[in-house]
């Protein structure tokens, strides 16, 4: 069942139309991974999911009610979260202190530690680090830090923007494997991603968007058959991950 769907979606910057009718689903349980070239406006679809922007047409569904227009804290409500692709956490915070701000909009009678807790558990090395402040972590740990704040109010459903961004071509199977253990524990992923043949090798299902619209789609072990596909996105990223 489709937990996300989103269909015929347009939106974008002022006049500056980046979204021109993009369809796309997530079904439930599932790693679906987003690709495609730069500009091809898959952050501003993430963005518009979140209600960062508004859609100037179409629909996005959430457990078949539609989001369109909600907050973002109403989103987080419903148990959706957010995770950046910038690095966005507060520098001369310790780990803890930056997991706690992920549920900064919870209810007094949230159990914010047993949470952390719980996000210790799926991670340990943050319960190492817990005191360190951010601004001393490696890229890696920051982006761990990153999920962890973002799973702070126990969502079931997470957008993630370009997880291995800037990060160094040998943690980025580690950082997929942190993405995989969270959706082991439930959680529905969402994510753009521009190393592609690591990406697709931890997701279920793709799509590829380019200049604002759905390309194609498919499940995530054949999209690589399609020699266009091959073609069109594969190169540009070769240097990343070495050509076969
Ligand atoms: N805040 C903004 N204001 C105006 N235009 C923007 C803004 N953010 C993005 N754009 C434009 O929207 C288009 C799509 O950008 P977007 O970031 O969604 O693409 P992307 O597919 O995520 O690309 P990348 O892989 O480079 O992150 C680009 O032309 C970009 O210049």
């Amino acid at each position: 069942m489709a937990i996300l769907d989103i269909e015929n979606l347009h939106a974008g910057y002022g006049q500056h139309l980046v979204l021109k009718g993009v369809d796309a689903q997530a079904e439930e349980g599932d790693i679906t991974l987003v690709m495609g070239p730069n500009g091809a406006g898959k952050s501003t679809l993430f963005k518009t999911i979140f209600g960062l922007l508004d859609p100037s047409e179409g629909s996005v569904t959430f457990h078949g009610e539609d989001i369109t227009g909600c907050t973002q804290e109403e989103l987080l409500d419903r148990g959706m979260a957010y995770v950046l692709q910038r690095s966005a956490l507060f520098e001369d915070m310790t780990i803890r202190e930056n997991l706690e701000m992920g549920a900064y909009v919870a209810d007094r009678d949230y159990d914010v530690d047993g949470k952390i807790e719980e996000i210790y558990d799926l991670f340990p090395i943050l319960e190492e680090r817990s005191n360190a402040k951010a601004g001393t972590l490696s890229g890696g740990q920051r982006q761990m830090v990153e999920f962890g704040r973002g799973l702070m109010l126990d969502p079931e459903f997470m957008l993630i923007d370009e997880p291995t961004a800037g990060l160094a071509p040998k943690i980025i199977d580690q950082v997929f494997e942190r993405v995989q253990q969270i959706n082991e524990t439930g959680v529905t992923i969402f994510m753009i991603e521009q190393n592609i043949k690591t990406g697709l090798e931890y997701s279920d299902y793709a799509y590829v968007l380019d200049n604002g619209a759905t390309r194609f789609h498919g499940p995530a072990d054949t999209i690589l058959d399609n020699p266009e596909i091959r073609d069109a996105y594969l190169s540009e990223n070769v240097s990343y991950e070495g050509s076969e």
